[in-house]
């Protein structure tokens, strides 16, 4: 029924009221000043504006009355319900709010993000086999979370869009919710917020998320607000007892996510979680080599050039792509015949000399570890020897021996005035790390990485 059709009606329910002089003028008037807004379920729902009114309703022979001229006119009883005049939004009809949550929880994949268009290398074949093959199974997973995790740019989104994709394509019957974290967040407080009589946007969106067969979450670690990981938590166990699939990324190990809460992280541990490094050589030419396939012709790139930008940019697979986009956009403009080296080292050497050239201290990196960490100065140079406090003081002094070439008393200093010869075997422990612990190697990168964003 629309609106206008209440306006008619409380039109008649105010007439009869008046008619019956049941009421004092004054406290007509301030009758006079409501709204019928709808009648759902047997419920008329009116909105008042001042707290006199809403008095004078409440009274039990006021609301006795006005019931009862309400259901003779609208045709069958009814009990009436008072709503704040600013409240009526929260009245929304039961359709839209399905509606607005649909739209919440609309996802899209970036077509350009596909298993084809992904190339396979060392560094990340076996996130690449895990997603694909969680695309295939059905019934139990055998995997559930699968966790990827990795730096910046190495293509962890790619592979969540690649299932995406994929299912859309081999099993368009499949339910696949996509959502990057902070997105979700976004999602989850506007649900918060739009309470309404019907119940809650949050259960809405709650009871739609778990109907979902494959659940990809991306850069969990954004996912920071409490009253988000509560809802979160819920959905998750309730899909993991449904058997959905869930696949989540994350720029870190999950026993290194800071923000998150135990119980989450150790349900993530229950699954198996796949470290995406950084691209070796040949899998950094083999992805400039795909993005230019089919433009061969209009851009002629030398080898030399393919293997300039796969040494320079591997660390992120987005600068690989950067680095190679600026050469073809400059060649546009300069037309060389073919894009050799020295063209390439010309337009690229701002980019690498900015890496090559800031100015990098000591300082620097105590400050990049413990960010990186979530630890604070005095952590990193007291006593403790818990283990993500050792495992920080081995990065540092790696990275300062590496990167700055510093003594081992000078890092000491900086580091609660320990003495030479611990700073020593902690270098020689980092360096036996690195090459036996993918999440210790990984932190290294990312401290490393850190530093040259500065
Ligand atoms: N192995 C690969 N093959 C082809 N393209 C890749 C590969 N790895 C990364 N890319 C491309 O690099 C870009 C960055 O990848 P992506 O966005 O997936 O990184 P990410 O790991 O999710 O980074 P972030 O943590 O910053 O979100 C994308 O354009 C992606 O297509």
């Amino acid at each position: 029924m629309s609106l206008s059709s209440y306006e008619v009606i409380w039109k008649q329910v105010l007439d009869q009221v008046e008619q019956s002089n049941f009421f004092t003028e004054d406290t007509l008037r301030w009758i006079k000043n409501t709204t019928l807004f709808k009648i759902e379920n047997s419920i008329a729902y009116i909105s008042y504006r001042s707290m006199v009114t809403k008095t004078i309703l409440n009274k039990e022979e006021t609301k006795n009355m006005i019931t009862s001229v309400l259901s003779e006119v609208w045709g069958s009883d009814v009990t009436i319900q008072l709503i704040q005049y600013k409240d009526m939004e929260k009245l929304m009809p039961e359709e839209e709010i399905q509606q607005r949550t649909n739209q919440l929880l609309k996802c899209t994949f970036n077509e350009e993000y596909t298993f084809e268009n992904f190339v396979e290398g060392k560094s990340n074949q076996e996130a690449y086999a895990a997603c694909l093959a969680c695309c295939n199974q059905r019934g139990t997973h055998m995997f559930n979370p699968i966790m990827i995790y990795g730096n910046s740019g190495l293509g962890k989104t790619h592979l969540l869009h690649a299932i995406g994709n994929y299912l859309k394509e081999e099993r368009p019957e499949c339910n696949v919710f996509y959502a990057y974290s902070g997105d979700l967040v976004s999602i989850l407080i506007d649900a918060m917020k739009s309470k309404n009589v019907h119940g809650n946007t949050v259960d809405k969106v709650k009871s739609l998320l778990v109907q979902n067969d494959y659940f990809l979450i991306d850069d969990i670690q954004n996912l920071t607000r409490e009253s988000s990981q509560e809802i979160f938590f819920t959905v998750y166990n309730e899909l993991i007892s449904r058997g959905a699939q869930i696949v989540i990324t994350s720029d870190m190990h999950p026993n290194e996510l800071n923000g998150l809460p135990t119980r989450l992280v150790s349900r993530f541990n229950a699954g198996l979680s796949i470290n995406i490094g950084k691209p070796e050589f040949e899998t950094s030419k083999a992805i400039l080599k795909k993005k230019i396939e089919g433009n061969e012709e209009a851009c002629q790139i030398e080898e030399e050039v393919l293997d300039y930008l796969a040494q320079k940019f591997s660390n992120d697979v987005r600068n690989l792509e950067g680095s190679l986009n600026r050469l073809i956009f400059n060649a546009t403009l300069e037309n060389p015949d073919v894009i050799d080296i020295n063209f390439a080292q010309r337009i690229l050497m701002n980019e690498v000399i900015v890496n090559e050239n800031d100015e990098l201290t000591i300082k620097k990196i105590k400050k990049a570890v413990t960010r990186f960490y979530g630890l604070t100065y005095k952590d990193i140079e007291g006593k403790s020897r818990q283990k993500k406090l050792m495992n920080a003081r081995h990065v540092f002094v790696y990275l300062s021996r590496e990167l700055l070439h510093k003594a081992y008393i000078s890092i000491g200093q900086e580091l609660g005035n320990r003495d030479h010869t611990t700073i020593s075997s902690s270098y020689e422990r980092a360096c036996q790390l690195i090459k036996n612990d993918v999440n210790f190697k990984m932190a290294v990168e990312k401290v490393q990485e850190m530093l040259e964003k500065k």
